[in-house]
């Protein structure tokens, strides 16, 4: 927040991915990282993820051939992997001792150091189908990898297309902020995870969901591939094929969802203020699917609706979000890890108190 006070019009993603990170650093290490550290393995993570995929989908054909032709490809990315580990490590030894200590009931108290991690989960897995063997440091980085990715730019770009939505329709914003004040108050102090899970603010909720419906921050899921041969609506998917779902369509349908361009948080209430039964997880139907649904279906999907939550309640508890001249919110796309906004988001912040 305080960040976001320094400058009149702010490029607000760099400081939603950087806050973003370092939640995840810490819920992912239990460890609250100085800057240094944490902007370190920012580094590692993002060259290793725009090296992986640009330059090694080419082993996805004819693997044989290819690690032989493009051999210096597979040196970069172990060379950025050791980068990873030689990171990684450390915390992960750190965490151990911490557990042991734990266990021996003489762990040290200290600030900065949290009860529980993603790695202490990790330490924890054991393989039943190979002897029960835990899980080897190599494992464990590429997994701490997976998390951290997986759960910043996704949860960073929904986050800025919220806020451009609420710049551009003042009037929700303004509900939106009602809700909040009537709820929580508009004194100082944060909205905290605990008051949001205590509290019932289905304006909010809906505004989340409106977001993720209109601007999901992936335009397809992971691909999948067909495990057997498939019937889907009087097609033949062969065993082996390659899947994909067109997330954003869905979610932009006209045949689904009336007037389906429009930002209209209200679809998700009935009678105006109870919050709608909403699936996000597609047992009962799918109408939309910003999280992928069924087997592979997002692991952070809870977490994630719950940061939104937080981050979008606090900024709008905090600050009246404007449109600046000059600054207009544009909502051209531009593909990256997710589809983010071409133009980025820069709005005059005006502090509420
Ligand atoms: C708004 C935020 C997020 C969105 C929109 C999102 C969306 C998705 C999508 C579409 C998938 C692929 C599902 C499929 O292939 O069917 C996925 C997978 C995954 N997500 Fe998220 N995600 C978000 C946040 C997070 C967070 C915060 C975490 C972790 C802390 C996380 C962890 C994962 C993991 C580990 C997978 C891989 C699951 C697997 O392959 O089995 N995600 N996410």
């Amino acid at each position: 927040m305080e960040k976001l006070r320094e400058e009149e019009t702010p490029d607000v993603m760099e400081a939603f991915q950087y806050t973003m990170f370092c939640l995840l650093v810490l819920m992912c290490f239990g460890e609250r990282l100085d800057e240094p550290a944490v902007r370190a393995i920012e580094q590692a993570e993002r060259a290793w993820l725009l090296y992986i995929s640009r330059k090694l989908t080419v082993f996805f054909f004819l693997p044989a051939v290819t690690k032989h032709l493009f051999r210096d490809r597979l040196r970069v990315a172990h060379a950025l992997r050791m980068r990873q580990r030689e990171l990684f490590v450390p915390l992960i030894h750190a965490r151990r001792e911490y557990k042991r200590l734990v266990g021996e009931g003489q762990a040290p108290a200290k600030e900065t150091t949290f009860e529980h991690s993603y790695v202490d989960t990790l330490l924890d897995v054991t393989l039943p189908e190979e002897g029960n063997r835990p899980l080897t440091d190599d494992e464990i980085v590429a997994l701490c990898s997976e998390f951290l990715n997986a759960g910043t730019d996704t949860t960073s770009t929904g986050l800025q297309w919220i806020m451009a939505e609420l710049v551009k329709n003042p009037a929700v914003q303004d509900k939106l902020y009602d809700e909040i004040k009537a709820t929580c108050g508009a004194g100082e102090g944060e909205v905290s995870e605990e008051k949001i899970d205590a509290v019932t603010m289905p304006y909010l909720k809906a505004v989340i969901l409106e977001g993720l419906r209109k601007h999901p921050p992936g335009h397809f899921v992971l691909p999948h591939k067909a495990a057997q041969d498939m019937d889907v609506g009087g097609y033949l998917i062969p065993k082996g094929t390659t899947v994909n779902f067109m997330v954003a369509e869905m979610g932009r349908d006209e045949g689904t969802w009336d007037k389906a361009m429009e930002f209209a948080p209200e679809r998700f209430l009935e009678a105006g203020e109870k919050l709608a039964a909403v699936d996000l997880y597609g047992s009962k139907g799918i109408k939309m699917m910003p999280f992928g649904v069924g087997r592979r279906i997002c692991a952070g999907l809870s977490i994630a609706m719950l940061h939104l939550e937080y981050f979008v309640a606090n900024m709008v508890k905090e600050f009246e979000w404007k449109e600046v001249a000059g600054h207009e919110v544009d909502f051209a796309e531009k593909r990256e890890f997710t589809t983010v906004m071409a133009k980025p988001l820069r709005p005059r912040l005006v502090p509420r108190n």
